[in-house]
């Protein structure tokens, strides 16, 4: 089997729910494939799948995202195959129970693979995306970022951290011909929710949308230059609104005297 000239994609998280949808949809547009999971039947019959389908090369590399010595396979593989030209970090957990219903160690496990693992991943990507002269990095994040009301505190925590990392990476990398998007799902028909300790039937069903047609609209806001994704938002210019607003605040973020209305004399 030939190598793409499209490159190859990583996708974490890719046994299931979102991360299998985009492997297929890379898949579909001439990438090879790294697959990362834990489940290695799920990834395995993937893989068999895809490749028949599209005559792609598809790896699979069954790791625990949540346990250094996996991250650090995983994290060989990203400085070692200079094939790698976009990175799909989408493994994740999620939760709804809220704080005093929580096992903090269950939170402790979310965050190492929410944001360590991911961040992981991405420092072990970047260098060699620079190296090789551009590249992508896709996060999944989530509305819960700018929502951390919405369910678990320490999930909403870490997907807020996906998106502060995103807006860093932007600003970093942007001379660099290496695209950044993160993603912000709102509710997506995944085994997301059963896991998360609330099955997915019970949330109304105008709020949740198909995977495919959430990671159909993702691929089509990053077909589009669009750094951050709400695949459910239906003005884009309300995001804009968004950013605008973070934006304003920039200039008087750091002063040598505090504001006014605190009524602190300047020493
Ligand atoms: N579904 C939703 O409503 C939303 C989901 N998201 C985000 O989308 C992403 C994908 O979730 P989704 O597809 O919905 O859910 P799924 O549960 O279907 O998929 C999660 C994926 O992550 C993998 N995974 C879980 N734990 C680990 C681990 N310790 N090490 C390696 N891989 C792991 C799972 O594979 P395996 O079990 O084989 O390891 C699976 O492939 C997550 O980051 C989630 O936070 C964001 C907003 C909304
Ligand atoms: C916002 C959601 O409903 C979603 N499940 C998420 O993971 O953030």
């Amino acid at each position: 089997m030939t190598k793409s000239a499209k490159g190859t994609a990583l996708v974490t998280g890719a046994s299931s729910g979102i991360g299998a949808i985009y492997a297929d949809r890379l898949a579909r547009r001439g990438y090879d494939l790294i697959l990362v999971a834990r489940n290695r039947e799920r990834l395995d019959g993937l893989a068999k799948r895809l490749s028949t389908e599209t005559g792609r090369s598809i790896e699979i590399v069954a790791a625990d995202l949540t346990k250094r010595a996996d991250v650090s396979r995983i994290e060989s593989i990203l400085r070692s195959n200079a094939n790698i030209n976009v990175l799909v970090n989408n493994a994740g957990v999620g939760a709804t129970a809220p704080l005093l219903a929580s096992d903090v160690d269950k939170m402790s496990d979310m965050i190492a693979l929410n944001v360590d693992a991911l961040m992981r991943l991405t420092y072990a990507a970047v260098p060699g995306l620079v190296a090789r002269g551009g590249g992508a990095i896709i996060n999944i994040a989530s509305v819960v970022g700018v929502q951390p009301e919405l369910l678990n505190g320490v999930y909403g925590g870490s997907k807020a951290f996906v998106l502060a990392l995103t807006h860093s990476l932007q600003h970093e990398l942007k001379d660099k011909n290496i695209r950044v998007q993160a993603v912000l799902p709102g509710a997506t028909a995944t085994e997301f929710w059963g896991i998360a300790g609330t099955p997915v039937e019970h949330l109304p069903g105008e709020i949740v949308m198909k995977a495919e047609d959430m990671v159909d609209a993702a691929l089509a806001g990053f077909d589009q230059g669009e750094i951050f994704t709400v695949p459910s938002l239906p003005e884009a210019a309300d995001w804009q609104a968004y950013e605008a607003a973070r934006q304003k605040l920039m200039p008087n973020l750091s002063r040598s005297a505090p504001a006014a209305r605190y009524g602190v004399k300047a020493a």
